[in-house]
C-alpha cells in the first residue's frame, strides 16, 4: 500500500520552553513553530522577554525546560559551527569591530563554512562583493566598520548573513537606532533575502506591514500567535501594551492584495481622554 511521505519537520519548533535566571522565570512554556520561507515577528512590551527568547533560539542560552529543534533536531546535540551554518543571528547593539573594514566584517560570514587554515577563494570574494552590492554599501567597502553609520552598519551585518547563507536569519530588534525609511529599506532587504527570518519589532505597525505572522509575548509567555490580521487588535493593544489605539486597515491593503492592520494611537494618558474615546 502506498502511503503519503510525511510533512518535513518545521524549520524551527520551540516546545515547552522555559528559562531561569537564578530563582525567576523569564520564559514560561512557550510553544510555537516556524516553517521554512516565512517571516515571522516577535513583539511585546519593554522586559516581556523577546531578547531573552531569541537567545535560547540562536543557541546562547540554554532553556531550562523544552526543547528548541532546528529541521527536527535539538539545537543542543548539533555542533556551534553546524548550528552557525543554518543560522545567522543580527542583533541591535552592534559590538565594536577593531578596526576591521567594512569587506572585513562581511567577510566573516564564511567563517562558519571555513576550517582553520583555508584561504579564501576568488568564488569567496565575489560573493562577499556581491552581498556588499546587495545592501547598496559597495562605495563603503574598505572603510573601516566602526566609523559606518547605524544604517550603514546593520546593513553591513545583513550582508554578512548573506555570505553565512542560513536558513534561518534571526534579527533581535535590528532596526532600533535606524530613522524610519531606514527601518523599512532594512526590513525589505530581509524580506528578499528568500530566507526564513525571525525578527523582534517595537514598531508594531512595520510588524503588521512586513510579517506573515506575528508571536506576541508578555511577562515571559506567549499570549498572541497568527497572522497580522488576526494578532493587532485593540484588545490586545489595549491587555499587552497596555495602550488605547484603533485598527484599521493599511490604506495600501488593497494594492497588496492583503490585509494589512495599521494603528493609529491616541493620547491623553495623563489627562484620562483616551477613557473617552
Ligand atoms: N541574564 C539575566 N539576568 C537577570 N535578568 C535577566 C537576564 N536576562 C534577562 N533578564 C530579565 O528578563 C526580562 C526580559 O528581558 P528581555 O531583555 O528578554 O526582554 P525584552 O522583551 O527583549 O525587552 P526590551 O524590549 O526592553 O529589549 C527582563 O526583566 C530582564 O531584566
Amino acid at each position: 500500500m502506498h502511503t503519503p511521505d510525511a510533512a518535513p519537520p518545521p524549520l524551527l519548533k520551540v516546545t515547552n520552553l522555559s528559562w531561569s535566571v537564578a530563582s525567576t522565570t523569564i520564559l514560561q512554556s512557550i510553544d510555537f513553530s516556524i516553517k521554512a520561507g516565512q517571516f515571522i515577528g516577535l513583539l511585546g512590551p519593554n522586559g516581556a522577554g523577546k531578547s531573552s527568547l531569541l537567545r535560547c533560539l540562536y543557541r546562547y542560552s540554554k532553556p531550562g525546560n523544552g526543547e528548541v529543534a532546528f529541521a527536527g533536531q535539538n539545537i543542543w546535540q548539533l555542533s556551534a559551527d553546524e548550528y552557525a551554518k543554518q543560522v545567522a543571528v543580527v542583533l541591535q547593539e552592534t559590538p565594536s569591530q577593531f578596526n576591521l573594514s567594512l569587506y572585513d566584517v562581511v567577510s566573516l560570514g564564511l567563517t562558519p563554512h571555513k576550517s582553520l587554515f583555508s584561504s579564501t577563494t576568488t568564488t569567496d570574494k565575489e560573493l562577499i562583493l556581491q552581498a556588499i552590492e546587495q545592501v547598496g554599501l559597495s562605495h563603503h567597502c574598505q572603510q573601516s566598520f566602526d566609523s559606518l553609520s547605524g544604517g550603514e552598519k546593520q546593513r553591513a551585518l545583513i550582508a554578512r548573513s548573506i555570505v553565512q547563507g542560513p536558513k534561518l536569519l534571526i534579527m533581535d530588534e535590528p532596526t532600533s537606532h535606524l530613522d524610519i525609511k531606514y527601518q523599512i529599506q532594512l526590513m525589505e532587504l530581509a524580506k528578499s533575502l528568500n530566507v526564513t527570518v525571525l525578527a523582534s519589532f517595537h514598531d508594531l505597525n512595520l510588524a503588521a506591514s512586513m510579517c506573515d505572522e506575528l508571536l506576541v509575548l508578555k511577562k515571559g509567555r506567549l499570549v498572541a500567535s497568527g497572522t497580522p490580521e488576526q494578532v493587532i487588535t485593540e484588545k490586545m493593544l489595549s491587555d499587552v501594551f497596555g495602550v488605547c489605539a484603533e485598527v484599521s486597515p493599511h490604506p495600501q491593503s488593497e494594492q497588496l492584495d492583503k490585509v494589512i492592520p495599521h494603528i493609529t494611537y491616541f493620547y491623553g494618558y495623563q489627562t484620562g481622554v483616551t477613557n473617552g474615546k
